[in-house]
């Protein structure tokens, strides 16, 4: 007989676009359990084959999922590993709470069809799907991917099925832009859905964790979105996902203003950035995190786990165009 769970454990789903915020308003939701003693453990996803963020969740239970969106190729994978990953913990290891953050790309339905699979339904009671928004990008997205009908459903899908919405980066806009996202997010949300502003996921931690995830099951729309799809197609059928990962080996310290005009030449559909790199300006290492358009360079404490490297993540990207270009401008 197969083994189950001791208990049902509260979970959260953080999804939201490449660069929008999630591991920041993460962060500030750790801190709010360690002061509140509660134990959480992580689900982390990345499209690529490494986490560079991984120092950053030291001290918490996380479990990696690499190489493949939660949400098409490795979906079947994620249920049994976080199954034996709960099966296996002692009783005073088991969590408190569970926040599964998603890669970016991902419909966030795809991830509650595995956690709702009949292995995890006596592990997992899922409270809540959070989305954060960018809101210096949600607008311009909508026009750089007007022609990819993938990215805009997963726009609209991150929008629809979520329980609470953050639009974040509002440091980065004006008023009116702000305005003009709440609006949109408003006109698509569903009517019942909180929705706040933030900069760097500064909200009411609180207020987040509180709020219930409700299924709208009515007629066809078993999914709960009031998109134009069939809520069927929300299954099976993205598993050809554009969205790329480019993986950049840095094995030379690179100059910092040379890496800044080098990404401002990107093309636009290469939306996020990360990595562990060196620069000739400074000893140390430093962590790359480029979203929004933005390089943020911050001091690495510890000795990195991992070599040197860029991770570009984007849509229909000509990696070996972008490998060369970087070998030519720093490596050479
Ligand atoms: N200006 C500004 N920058 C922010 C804000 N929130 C996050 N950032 C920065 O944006 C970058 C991306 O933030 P993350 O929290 O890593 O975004 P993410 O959604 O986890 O990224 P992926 O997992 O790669 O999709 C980092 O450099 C953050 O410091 C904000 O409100 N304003």
């Amino acid at each position: 007989m197969e083994e189950t769970c001791l208990r049902k454990i509260p979970s959260y789903i953080i999804t939201g676009f490449l660069g929008s915020g999630k591991t920041t308003i993460l962060q500030k939701i750790l801190d709010y359990c360690r002061k509140k003693s509660l134990k959480p453990a992580i689900v982390l996803n990345e499209i690529g084959d490494i986490n560079v963020e991984q120092g950053l969740f030291q001290d918490n239970q996380v479990l990696e999922m690499l190489n493949g969106c939660i949400c098409c190729s490795i979906q079947g994978d994620f249920t049994r590993e976080l199954h034996s990953f709960l099966l296996s913990l002692d009783e005073k290891d088991v969590p408190d709470v569970i926040f599964i953050e998603g890669t970016g790309i991902a419909n966030p339905l795809e991830i509650v069809d595995g956690l709702t699979d009949p292995l995890l339904i006596e592990c997992i009671d899922l409270f809540s799907i959070v989305n954060i928004i960018d809101a210096s990008k949600y607008l311009e997205y909508q026009s750089i991917f007007s022609s990819s009908k993938e990215v805009r459903s997963v726009l609209k899908a991150q929008v629809t099925t979520s329980s609470f919405i953050i639009v974040n980066k509002v440091d980065l806009v004006t008023e009116k832009v702000k305005e003009k996202v709440l609006k949109k997010v408003t006109s698509q949300k569903r009517g019942e859905t909180p929705l706040v502003e933030a900069s760097y996921g500064e909200v009411d931690i609180n207020q987040l964790l509180e709020q219930r995830f409700v299924i709208n099951r009515k007629g066809e729309d078993t999914c709960g979105c009031s998109s134009d799809h069939s809520c069927d197609e929300h299954i099976g059928h993205h598993h050809n996902h554009s969205f790329q990962a480019v993986k950049i080996e840095v094995p030379k310290p690179v100059e910092r203003i040379k890496l800044e005009k080098w990404l401002k030449q990107l093309p636009e559909t290469i939306i996020r950035g990360k990595g562990i790199i060196q620069l000739t300006e400074t000893v140390g290492s430093f962590q790359f995190q480029f979203a929004s358009k933005q390089l943020h360079l911050n001091r690495v404490k510890e000795l990195p786990k991992i070599d040197p490297c860029l991770i570009l993540i984007g849509v229909d990207i000509n990696s070996s165009e972008i490998r060369q270009s970087f070998h030519q401008e720093f490596i050479k």
